[in-house]
């Protein structure tokens, strides 16, 4: 572990005030040159998240046309001059890469080898891959939810959207236009749209099944939509009635009449490494429908592993297929965490050069058609996660916690993030110092 993540110990944070530890663990704190606590310091910067990644270069089943990232992977180890000393805001520091493209690791005292060059140099090597900008797609008020037991009031989820604006999140998925015989949960879409559709500097993508939940979005006031289709045919059956190869057609009616009006559209596949009733899916299953959505025109593809059960074991040579087909700008991860792997899972897809990734405010989520699914990765620990690589969001976490406590107490439990459950636990103990 990281000094960066360390510092939830109250012994090693003596002088932090309860505001200064939320402060800490913004981006903007951890990319400071100034580190005011002493705490180490990494930062990720200038790298496109486009093209980068780290996998292995001794693989060579892939070739550089195939997967162009591993070309700008070998380019930048052949590069040779990463590493050079620099003096960093009168701390000693080791900076590594060239103009933009470096990392920078400051020699705190809390890191116990500080003096051993291998460290940063290895470190390096683990974290280049990672995009220093990474887009969050909230989620938690369409995926968090769509499978409450208690239906959420009309001014709540509005709310909760607006809320979750004011932290910075840039994309949010506001509701669903699908059958409210399906999902009661969000049979007030056109309700909650037509309060939110105005919020200005935030997307507001909606799902849509088919022409009638696009058209019924589109007058409700949405500007972004969504489609979901599966790797799964049993699933697909279960979650929209219909066949893979029906959905499809069902999207291709949606992206056409979106295209005419200059809506985006972004495709969803789910069950992208295991099916609740089928089992393991097969990567090749994955490519196939996220090309063919990317082919109709969707900006972007979403892989949803909907049960949670991928690990970065199978996570790893599902990405490998759809990059094979799809531009890895264009895709997204969406992970949910019944077995808690959604951080690793989430680390890998960025270590590939993913730069975008789904998840919903205090883990809130689960698919009511989907026997097991859990709530989503909490956004909470994603924006911890990825303060403590350095990686900018633009999301306050502060706040974001508080957003998490709002509707937890319409929901009537705790929050199923650990760093907002491990954050309150630090801030409540401050408060007695
Ligand atoms: C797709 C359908 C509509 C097919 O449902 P169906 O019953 O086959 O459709 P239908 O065309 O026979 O219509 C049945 C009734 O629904 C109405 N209807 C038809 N379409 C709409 C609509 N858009 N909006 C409102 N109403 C609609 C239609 O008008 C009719 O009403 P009736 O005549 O009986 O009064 C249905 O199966 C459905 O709504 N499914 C959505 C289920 C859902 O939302 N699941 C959760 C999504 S989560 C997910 O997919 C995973 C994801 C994206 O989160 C990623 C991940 O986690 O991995």
């Amino acid at each position: 572990m990281s000094s960066l993540e360390e510092p939830l110990g109250l012994d090693k944070l003596p002088s932090m005030s309860t505001i200064d530890r939320i402060q800490r663990f913004s981006s903007g704190a951890c990319r400071s040159r100034v580190d005011n606590l002493g705490m180490g310091n990494c930062f990720i910067e200038g790298r496109s998240c486009s093209t980068s990644n780290s996998c292995n270069d001794d693989d060579e089943d892939y070739t550089t046309e195939t997967f162009p990232w591993k070309r700008h992977a070998r380019d930048m180890s052949r590069g040779g001059s990463f590493c050079q000393r620099a003096m960093s805001s009168g701390r000693n520091s080791i900076k590594f890469g060239k103009n933009d493209d470096s990392f920078c690791f400051s020699e705190s005292p809390y890191s116990p080898n500080c003096n051993n060059r291998d460290i940063p140099e290895m470190t390096y090597k683990f974290l280049k891959g990672i995009p220093k900008v990474v887009k969050i797609v909230e989620v938690g008020p369409r995926d968090g939810l769509q499978n409450e037991k208690n239906i959420v009031p009309t001014d709540v989820k509005v709310e909760l959207i607006h809320r979750l604006a004011s932290c910075g999140l840039s994309v949010i998925e506001a509701t669903s236009f699908v059958s409210p015989k399906w999902v009661p949960q969000l049979a007030d879409a056109k309700d909650v749209m037509q309060a939110v559709h105005k919020l200005e500097g935030v997307r507001l993508p909606v799902l849509t099944p088919n022409l009638k939940g696009f058209n019924a979005a589109v007058s409700a006031g949405a500007r972004e939509v969504a489609v979901f289709a599966s790797a799964s045919e049993s699933f697909s059956k279960s979650n929209i009635n219909c066949s893979i190869e029906e959905s499809l057609v069902r999207y291709r009616a949606v992206t056409s009449a979106a295209k005419e009006l200059s809506i985006p559209v972004r495709g969803y596949v789910s069950c992208v490494v295991g099916c609740p009733e089928e089992g393991p899916i097969s990567p090749s299953k994955v490519a196939y429908v996220a090309k063919e959505l990317h082919d109709m025109g969707c900006f972007e593809i979403s892989l949803g592993d909907t049960i949670g059960v991928g690990t970065p074991g199978t996570v790893i040579p599902m990405l490998l297929a759809v990059m094979a087909v799809i531009p890895t700008e264009a895709i997204a991860v969406h992970f949910h965490d019944t077995y808690g792997q959604s951080l690793p899972n989430i680390l890998a897809s960025l270590q590939m050069g993913c730069c975008t990734v789904d998840s919903s405010v205090a883990g809130l989520g689960g698919c009511p058609y989907a026997k097991g699914a859990s709530g989503n990765v909490a956004t909470e620990d994603v924006v911890y996660m990825l303060n403590g690589l350095g990686v900018k969001t633009n999301v306050d976490l502060g706040k974001l916690m508080s957003v998490g406590d709002f509707i937890g107490k319409h929901l009537g439990r705790p929050s199923g993030s650990k760093t907002a459950i491990a954050l309150s636990r630090v801030t409540a103990d401050a408060s007695k110092i």
